[in-house]
């Protein structure tokens, strides 16, 4: 196994000591791996059959859920991430968490959803505890008011399809173009042997791979992907970092020639959400910068979206 140079924290046990672990993770490397996070390993394998099955399909059984301006569908090769690059050779399903599509296996995506939303919002608890956000403001709960279920917001549950094209020089061919996450935090299972995710680290300031994790036991599912996106830097001036990232596949499986499924899923607030600082003492000792907001105004959750959707898909909204 390559070398991991993200942490791994247990999210079980919902305590200070972990609210910190993950503020210290996000702060620096802003991608982690989670554990104690509840998914078997039985049905996360089978939320990856689902997918499978579900790309397996011809072209046009799938065309019939094209993606449109909702940002919800199919689509096969047409987003670029990174901007001026040629498409991305990967196919995707994006999902509306709250209205899932009439695929085959659609029930054991809607229970998957409920638990990402329940994991999402653990670990916003223990930000809101390791960034000491005021008790008047909150505290631990400062975050949920937000992320009112029945509210429309951009979270989206997204499978993607990388097929494997041994014919591709490795060294050159970017699978996915370097971006950062749209929303606040972004949650992402991965099968091992199929690895393919980079981080442009803060850190290191170097490009550096993303191993798969085995699982502590057999049982469970192994670690889950963790990422800050745009939304939560904002919120944080800058403090949790929304690193950027790629898809490229190493060399040892470029030349299996093995497929890469991901299955992701974008967590983001109530669209009508201000991205402005929180009431976090850390990040008020920090000095009280607008992070990476250099617009004069404040926006919301949704306008946020909307510019970088049309940014990456060059939609007129
Ligand atoms: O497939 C992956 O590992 C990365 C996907 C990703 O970064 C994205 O869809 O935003
Ligand atoms: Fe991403």
């Amino acid at each position: 196994m390559s070398s991991n140079p993200l942490e791994v924290i247990d999210v079980s046990l919902e305590d200070a000591a972990t609210a910190s672990q993950l503020v210290q993770a996000a702060s620096s490397q802003g991608f982690l791996f989670v554990k104690g996070h509840g998914f078997n390993a039985e049905e996360v394998a089978a939320l990856f059959d689902v997918s499978k099955q579900f790309f397996a399909q011809e072209r046009e059984q799938k065309d019939k859920l094209a993606m449109d301006k909702s940002n919800f569908g199919y689509q096969y090769g047409v987003e670029s991430l990174a901007s001026n690059a040629t498409p991305d050779p990967k196919e995707t399903l994006n999902m509306d968490p709250l209205n899932i599509p009439d695929i085959e296996g659609k029930h054991k995506l809607e229970s998957a959803v409920t638990k990402l939303q329940d994991l999402a919002m653990t670990i916003h608890r223990a930000f809101a505890v390791g960034l000491e956000i005021d008790e008047s403001a909150g505290g631990a709960a400062y975050f949920d008011s937000k992320y009112a279920k029945d509210k429309p917001s951009g979270s989206v549950f997204r499978f993607l399809h990388y097929p494997g094209q041994q014919s591709l020089n490795p060294s050159e061919q970017i699978r996915a173009g370097a971006h950062t996450d749209y929303g606040s935090i972004t949650l992402l299972f991965q099968q091992k042997n199929q690895e393919g995710l980079e981080i442009y680290s803060p850190v290191s300031k170097k490009w550096q791979a993303v191993p798969f994790i085995d699982a502590d036991n057999d049982d469970e599912a192994p670690p889950i992907i963790v990422n800050v996106g745009d939304q939560l830097s904002y919120w944080t001036a800058g403090y949790l970092r929304s690193t950027i990232h790629r898809v490229k596949f190493p060399e040892s499986v470029q030349r299996t020639g093995q497929d890469r499924y991901s299955i992701v899923y974008f967590c983001h607030p109530d669209d009508d959400t201000l991205l402005e600082p929180i009431p976090s003492r850390v990040i008020e000792a920090r000095g009280n910068t607008r992070g990476a907001n250099s617009a004069k105004e404040t926006l919301t959750a949704k306008q946020h979206l909307l510019n970088r959707l049309s940014a990456t898909y060059g939609w007129q909204y």
